[in-house]
């Protein structure tokens, strides 16, 4: 709702109410309207000054709504009703002015703001455009060129950054709604037209089209297939071009077919997905609002390899007190020479003077021997981190939590080379580890709520999405990683070429394709796993069938011959020498593979782009089934903001359980049948008991699918 009341001075105050952002639900817009009319009806009534409860201006429209049809006055009338007012109204904005609440703001006559306000049109992230006037007015007071760069990013600035642009009358330190009380009362009788925003012309450069043009060309390279940043551009292009009442009409236009996209619903779905995962649940019960966490102020890192020091990294700017530690002479004075770089060029990044933690450097296990949390980051060998485990436990505090930042190995294991098994988790990073967003928090059998809950609330504030996880092999994202990579690797035996499915791949909104992905890893990273699980090596019959199922041993040939992907300068593509970036087609790859086809008697065949994408996302998919039937993700969301987070996932496609939804469960369903048929001996594409389950229940949409999950498990179905 919105309150009215008559403040001393004759003005009047509308609060937005509706915690925890004052969004804008249809009761809020109800009680707007209300006001607005109160205000102009009471003679008593001079000036008006709009903001938000528990000093929130306005977190924008309410997404939930949405969801479902419509109801409630429309937020365009209402922005237009305000700006049409003969009596001045302020908004005051402090906390955030947000989306719709930054387009109500800017139907207002002024605008103050607390210096620290986030202000923004993050709808375009939404699958939306700002589409209560935000497309005509907001370049009509802050230029085109800064109107493309706000609405097409959906980026958040702060009230300082708005005054500069224009965008605010005025900041304060102190109190925006006290300001905006008083400058309201002094601007009373004051004229008012040229405070009306969508009077006003365009501020637009010379050369619009050029400007567009090229602004188009760049957002379209960015956009990776997603609508809504094109759409934002044609709508700045019509408040460019045409008088503001065509431009309201194009933005609604527009603004419609977004709505109805699967993309919006995609986008909305990973928003509030991003939410869901930080209330997690353990199996044994413990939840995020029922366990206490410890606040963990001094860390250390083990291994200072690129992912150690990117931890190193991430903890400073977390503000943490990190030991970072590393035994190799050489690699530790690297790492001292690079990590202050690091860490200064992200916090200045990030805005900050300075980093506001510090990293000191030693190289004996003594030195962590004080920290309340460590994190090994060595070389991914189980013998060495058990080891290390052990000398832990023996070295730290009794209550310090002992984390891996293992890729897939067992916590479990790990745990039990311990005194201490509940104070062990997994905390598996993304290289590089300062910048990527996502966290699998691995938790073993034996790690303690409050371990977990500590973990996860350590990676909120080193601004991770934090996931937490069951622990088996792979976790949750390498374990679905593994059928989508043996998937493009049967591929190649049949047929395709690397290109060829990486161009499929990247068409569908993936940054890379599996195989420049892999050039640009490093093929010996699997390869020195599959070493590890006997798969391949000395004394390995090099057939095409390893352990019971079905094995391509293409990677493990590519390694061989020394091309282990940008490092050696060649791989599944060629580069311009070791450390190249520029993947190109190489000759080599054709003749190896034709080689490889007439050895074991393959004959080569045209794919389809549809089947070349249907059998590694399938794949991939099938195994996310998996793992919520084995409870080792919570639900469809830990999975999706995993891959959204963690593995390029295109966001506008919601996440690998969400797509599946869109295509429809009994497709995808159909589909794994019809190739499962043509490869008996591929594992990965036998249909999950738990997609099956739910084509049978009717595929009901995502967010019921915990609860069938629930429902199923408890009567052993699964
Ligand atoms: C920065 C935040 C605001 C706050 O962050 P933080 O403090 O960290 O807290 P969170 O955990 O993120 O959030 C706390 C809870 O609040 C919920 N929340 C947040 N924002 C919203 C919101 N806008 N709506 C609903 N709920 C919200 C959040 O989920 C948390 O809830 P819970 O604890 O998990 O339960 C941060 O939250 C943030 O960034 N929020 C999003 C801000 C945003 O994106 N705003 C823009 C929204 S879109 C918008 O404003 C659009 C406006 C234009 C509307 C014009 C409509 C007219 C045209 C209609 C066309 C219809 C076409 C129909 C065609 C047809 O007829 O078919």
């Amino acid at each position: 709702m919105a309150t009215f009341s008559l403040l001393p001075g004759s003005v009047a105050l509308i609060t937005l109410t509706n915690p925890p952002v004052n969004a804008l639900s249809a009761a809020v817009r109800a009680g707007i309207v209300q006001a607005v009319q109160r205000s102009v009806e009471d003679p008593k009534v001079k000036s008006v000054v709009i903001c938000g409860q528990n000093g929130r201006f306005c977190g924008g429209a309410d997404i939930r709504e949405f969801a479902g049809p419509m109801s409630g006055p429309p937020l365009v009338p209402l922005i237009h009703a305000i700006e049409a007012l003969d009596k001045p109204v302020v908004a005051a904005i402090e906390g955030l002015a947000l989306g719709g609440g930054l387009e109500l703001a800017l139907g207002c006559h002024y605008r103050i703001a607390h210096t620290t306000a986030l202000l923004g049109l993050p709808e375009v992230t939404l699958g939306l455009l700002p589409a209560a006037g935000g497309t005509q007015r907001l370049p009509r007071l802050a230029g085109l060129p800064a109107a493309l760069d706000l609405i097409t990013t959906g980026r958040h600035i702060s009230g300082t950054e708005a005054l500069e642009l224009g965008i605010v009358d005025q900041v304060t330190d102190g109190s925006a709604l006290d300001i905006a009380l008083e400058f309201a009362k002094s601007i009373v009788g004051r004229p008012l037209n040229t405070r009306r925003l969508s009077t006003l012309p365009c501020r637009c450069p010379t050369d619009i089209d050029n400007l567009l043009d090229r602004f188009m060309v760049q957002v379209r390279q960015r956009a990776r297939g997603a609508l809504a940043p094109v759409a934002c551009v044609g709508a700045l292009r019509a408040a460019a071009t045409l008088p503001y009442a065509q431009g309201l009409r194009k933005e609604r236009e527009l603004m419609d077919t977004l709505f109805n996209s699967g993309q919006a619903r995609a986008l909305q779905y990973a928003f509030f997905s991003q939410r869901v995962v930080g209330k997690w649940t353990l199996p044994s019960g413990a939840r995020w609002d029922n366990t206490t966490s410890r606040t963990i102020s001094t860390a250390a890192v083990i291994g200072l390899g690129t992912m150690g020091r990117g931890i190193a990294v991430a903890l400073a700017l977390a503000g943490m007190s990190v030991v970072a530690v590393e035994t190799q002479e050489k690699q530790l004075s690297e790492a001292r020479q690079m990590v202050p770089a690091m860490l200064q060029r992200e916090a200045g990044r990030r805005g900050l003077d300075t980093a506001p933690g510090v990293i000191s450097f030693c190289s004996s296990l003594q030195d962590v021997s004080e920290v309340e949390l460590v994190i090994e980051a060595v070389f991914e060998d189980m013998a060495l981190k058990l080891q290390l485990f052990r000398q832990l436990s023996a070295v730290c505090k009794p209550d310090t939590l002992l984390c891996s930042n293992t890729s897939g190995l067992d916590i479990d294991q790990l745990a039990a080379a311990t005194q201490r098994p509940g104070l062990v988790v997994g905390m598996h990073f993304f290289a590089p580890a300062h910048i990527m967003k996502l966290l699998e928090v691995v938790c073993g059998t034996r790690s303690s709520p409050e371990t977990v809950a500590t973990v996860m609330q350590l990676g909120k504030r080193m601004g991770k999405v934090s996931v937490a996880v069951g622990n088996c092999p792979g976790f949750v994202g390498n374990r679905m990683l593994k059928p989508y990579t043996e998937q493009a690797n049967f591929l190649l035996e049949e047929g395709a070429m690397p290109e060829q499915v990486d161009k499929v791949l990247e068409e569908f909104g993936f940054p890379m394709g599996v195989f420049r992905m892999s050039d640009l890893s490093g093929l010996d990273v699997g390869w020195r796993i599959r070493k590890a699980a006997g798969l391949t090596g000395p004394g390995v019959e090099p057939t095409r069938t390893r352990q019971g199922r079905r094995y391509s041993p293409l990677p493990d040939q590519m390694c061989e011959a020394g091309r282990l992907g940008q490092k050696t300068g060649r791989g599944w593509y060629q580069y311009d020498g070791p450390g190249g970036r520029v993947a190109r087609s190489d000759p080599w790859v054709q003749t190896f593979l034709d080689a490889y086809r007439a050895r074991h008697n393959l004959a080569a065949r045209v794919i389809a782009a549809e089947e070349i994408l249907e059998r590694c996302l399938y794949s991939l998919i099938n195994e996310g089934f998996k793992i919520l039937q084995d409870g080792m993700a919570a639900g469809p969301e830990d999975i999706d903001a995993i891959y959204v987070f963690g593995y390029g996932w295109p966001r506008h496609r919601g996440g690998p359980m969400f797509h599946a939804g869109q295509v429809g469960l009994a497709r995808v369903l159909e589909k794994l049948e019809h190739y499962q048929q043509l490869h008996p001996d591929v594992a990965p594409m036998k249909p999950s008991m738990l997609l099956r389950r739910l084509v049978a229940a009717g595929s009901p949409p995502i967010q019921k699918w915990r609860e069938l999950i629930h429902r199923e498990r408890v009567h052993s179905q699964l």
